[in-house]
């Protein structure tokens, strides 16, 4: 039989772009910046941009490829797998993932859960359980949530909003602090995910490039004007980005204790 490439369905797939998803928020610019700089890759890749929760439907949902996904979502992605060295990590006291309050964490009877989120809303639960010992009603929250965390009304916020809010909460809860607190480990919040094979010099150039943003710092800095946070800080102190071992060990650690 005679073979008609052109007629293949494969070759056709050979032009389609994977479709990877990053987070939308000032935390990711680091590991962005070599991936748009880098002509080869943006042949190769659509880039989009979403909140976290976004991120982990569309990887189930499979309209995208590979997102730097919530961990917490994991277990329910069929085939989730880590495929970079790079990810949202912290070592404690992140700035980003609080709970914020009118009052002290003893007094809070019910806290809101960031639509945003998928780790720091599972993180929250878990430290509210085992670790202020609280047992407290937790609420979905609309889109305009921020308004009604009042009185004994707590709520979770992550990401460039939770920056912004810092400044208007009499206490702000870390949450990468509380979890270094009770377990001695790091925090990884998302990582870089995909849930079926891609192609191995893809996926070394993609990791290749998440590292150059991470000498470039300054540079993002200035690039993104942002008056409610030292940004430099933000990148440097707060927001860990390499998968180290020691980290690794924080997110099985965390895997394990929500699967129970
Ligand atoms: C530190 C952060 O890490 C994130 C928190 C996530 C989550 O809670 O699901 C997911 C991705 C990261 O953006 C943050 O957004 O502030």
């Amino acid at each position: 039989m005679i073979a008609l490439p052109y007629l293949c369905p494969k070759n056709i797939h050979l032009d389609a772009k994977i479709k990877v998803a990053a987070v939308s928020y000032l935390n990711t610019k680091p590991l962005l910046y070599g991936i748009e700089k880098d002509e080869t890759l943006a042949g190769q890749m659509e880039l989009l941009l979403d909140y976290p929760s976004n991120l982990a439907k569309s990887l189930q949902q499979g309209t995208i490829d590979m997102a730097l996904m919530p961990v917490a979502a994991m277990p329910f992605v069929p085939g989730a797998r880590i495929v970079s060295d790079y990810g949202i990590a912290s070592d404690g006291n992140v700035a980003s993932v609080c709970i914020f309050s009118q009052v002290p964490i003893e007094r809070v009877e019910s806290v809101y859960l960031d639509y945003q989120s998928r780790s720091s809303v599972r993180l929250a639960k878990l430290l509210l359980e085992k670790y202020w010992n609280k047992n407290v009603v937790l609420r979905p929250a609309p889109e305009n949530y921020i308004e009604y965390i009042n009185d004994t009304t707590a709520g979770v916020i992550i990401g460039d909003r939770a920056l912004q809010q810092r400044t208007n909460f009499e206490y702000v809860y870390d949450l990468a602090e509380a979890w270094e607190k009770l377990t001695g480990h790091p925090f990884i919040f998302a990582a870089w995910i995909a849930n079926k094979d891609l192609p191995a010099d893809f996926l070394a150039a993609f990791n290749k490039a998440n590292a150059i943003g991470l000498n470039h710092i300054d540079e993002i800095v200035a690039a993104h004007p942002f008056p409610y946070y030292d940004l430099k800080e933000y990148y440097t102190e707060n927001i860990k980005y390499e998968l180290t071992p020691e980290r690794k060990k924080g997110l099985e650690q965390f895997l394990e204790m929500i699967a129970e």
